[in-house]
């Protein structure tokens, strides 16, 4: 028996307590134990693999639940193990959808949702593709944030590896923990600015597993490559210390050298493990190791930071789109940010390198951006100076803090809110926006809802209507002057899933900023007339899954030209290449190679088909 399913078979409290020395003997003793006891040719086949027939239903990668069709239930040797009922996937999804509707909040669905991934991966995600717009938001942003908080009660069973402080000096054989040897892409968190909510610790987690489930709901990324990954350097959230749910480290959170080494290790351990070109996709750290860690790491790994490039690609892309609409260049705007973080900054790097193609100079560039943090204006002449990252960005003016007062001084066209704090953007700066240009943009992107600088229904009320509004978490759909208007999400979440799949698709060993721009423009290109003439700069979610494959062929490109790719030839025709990589959510696509099972040298793994073939034919 391997961890994983020792795990699977405790209950949660037996799980949480199974100590590190079980699980270090547990791991010695799941080296490749033949079972070899049954007689009949297909079962001899499933116990050479070591996968027995009731692992079909144990693991969510291989179970169908009741569509398993009699013959396949005979040959797996699982039948009476499931109702005599056969259904089809569409009739399972029928009752997803009918015990979804019966929750009454949206944490209760999101459990549900989690379940569900547990149990029958392909249906899961068959569902979220079903309906993104419904399902997209109780997997994700805003409702991951709420499970977040709340991770102490979410938690049941390994849906990443957890690598806490106390783990230097062994971080690649916890990695070797993890049952599936195939792992191509990473998403990492150390927790402490999950969304617009701070420091959340261990209780982050669920951040990088939301992040991935997107890989593959919106991008067709296969599950299996995928690995969510938390490091546990502790919290500095005094209630979360004294939480008594809390799962992660009860100790303030590791500075300095020790937590740089800590991460040099995890990148080194990373490549050691899954190959150099493994991409790591960091998430949610906080600003003084966001833009630090990126600019340490980005030349000598395969590595993003999605708070960063992720939302500045998707906010460029809104940007330009929004340019279709005002019929101006995209340097022929003033820009104004409320937060300088990684993502402020990150948003103004990539705004500079959009105007750079329309032949702009980087200082004339930046002559056109300016950025508000907590003590105000980044000015040359304030107290304390410019914080490092940001130093580019820094004025020559008055220091001030007035940021509505500014919104008139400099005539800002498009405001961008980066700030995590809800409800900065007033009536009076609404208004003030209103009166600058005919169509302002309006960006409030802080996470979850809570926290977003204005909501869409305030925007439209205190600009008569007139401004491009997008958020980066959901809002309903606003009525102005008797009309009904859908306004964009702004997240980046339509992004960094096209930009992983062309990624991985070509096996690129770095990530340039080039790489978002590409999206960024890809993005914007194909937002519909009809969207724009409703003020609203991102195209139905509906579509990201299209537009993902667009993206990643924009990014293979990108590759090529830049001799990143790692994969040659470069395929003829991208598209089908891509179409090609991507994981199938029908059960037809089931195989049962998905994880590091011991495999006898030289067995054929065979598909669930040809096992009902072997049986039929010993018949
Ligand atoms: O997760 C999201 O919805 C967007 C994001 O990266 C963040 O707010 O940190
Ligand atoms: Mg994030």
């Amino acid at each position: 028996m391997s961890v994983e399913s020792l795990l699977y078979n405790l209950n949660c409290t037996k799980a949480i307590a199974f100590n590190h020395v079980a699980k270090t003997v547990f791991n010695r003793i799941s080296e490749p134990i033949v079972i070899n006891i049954r007689k009949h040719s297909s079962e001899e086949f499933v116990s050479r693999n070591l996968l027995r027939g009731m692992d079909y239903l144990r693991y969510p990668q291989l179970n169908k639940g009741l569509a398993f069709t009699m013959a396949e239930r005979q040959a797996l040797g699982i039948q009476g193990l499931l109702a005599s009922g056969v259904q089809t996937q569409e009739q399972q999804l029928e009752i997803c959808r009918y015990s979804l509707s019966r929750f009454k909040n949206n944490l209760n669905r999101h459990l549900y949702l989690s379940e569900l991934l547990d149990t029958n991966e392909r249906l899961f995600y068959k569902l979220l593709g079903s309906d993104i717009p419904k399902y997209l938001p109780l997997v994700y942003t805003p409702t991951v944030g709420l499970a977040c908080q709340r991770f102490g009660l979410v938690y049941k069973r390994p849906k990443g590896i957890f690598i806490s402080i106390h783990d230097k000096g062994r971080i690649y054989q916890i990695l070797q923990n993890w049952p599936c040897p195939t792992v191509r892409a990473i998403c990492v968190t150390d927790g402490e600015r999950i969304l617009g909510l701070g420091d959340l610790g261990a209780y982050g987690m669920g951040i990088p597993i939301g992040k991935l489930s997107l890989y593959t709901a919106l991008a067709a990324v296969p599950p299996s490559i995928c690995l969510p990954i938390t490091l546990d350097v502790g919290t500095n959230t005094q209630s979360l210390l004294e939480d008594p749910l809390y799962i992660g480290l009860r100790e303030k959170r590791v500075r300095g050298q020790a937590y740089d080494d800590f991460i040099d290790e995890f990148m080194e351990a990373c490549c050691k493990r899954y190959s150099r070109n493994v991409l790591i996709q960091f998430e949610d750290f906080a600003l003084m190791n966001a833009v630090r860690l990126l600019d340490k790491y980005k030349n000598s790994y395969c590595t993003f930071n999605d708070d960063v490039q992720g939302t500045a690609g998707v906010v460029v892309a809104g940007l330009i789109a929004g340019c279709r609409i005002t019929k101006k260049k995209v340097s022929e705007n003033i820009y104004l940010f409320l937060g300088a973080g990684s993502a402020g900054v990150g948003i103004a790097n990539l705004i500079c390198d959009a105007m750079a193609e329309e032949g702009v100079k980087e200082k004339d560039a930046i002559d056109k951006i300016y950025l508000f943090d907590v003590d105000g204006l980044l000015s040359n002449k304030r107290q304390g100076g410019v914080p490092s990252h940001a130093t580019k960005y820094g004025k020559d003016m008055e220091p001030t803090k007035d940021f509505g007062a500014f919104v008139k001084s400099i005539k800002a066209t498009a405001i961008i809110g980066v700030s995590t704090v809800g409800g900065a953007f007033t009536p009076e700066i609404l208004k003030q926006m209103a009166q600058n240009c005919e169509r302002p943009q309006i960006y409030a992107l802080s996470n979850p809802t809570i926290k977003a600088e204005c909501t869409a229904q305030q925007a439209y009320d205190h600009t008569e209507g007139r401004c491009i509004y997008a958020s980066g978490s959901p809002f309903p759909p606003v009525k102005y002057n008797g009309k009904e208007y859908h306004t964009g999400q702004g997240n980046n979440s339509y992004i960094f899933p096209g930009v992983a799949l062309g990624v991985l698709a070509c096996q690129a060993h770095h990530v340039p900023d080039t790489m978002f721009l590409a999206a960024a423009t890809c993005l914007a290109k194909n937002v519909k007339q009809e969207d724009l003439d409703m003020g609203r700069v991102y195209p139905s979610l509906t579509d990201i899954p299209d537009l993902s494959n667009k993206i990643a062929v924009e990014v293979i490109e990108e590759a090529y030209k830049l001799k990143l790719a790692g994969m040659y030839p470069k395929p003829k025709d991208l598209m089908k290449f891509i179409m090609d990589y991507i994981y199938k959510t029908g059960y037809d696509n089931v195989k049962p190679d998905f994880y590091d099972y011991p495999k006898a040298e030289g067995v054929h793994v065979k598909s669930i088909e040809e096992m009902v073939k072997s049986m039929k034919g010993s018949k």
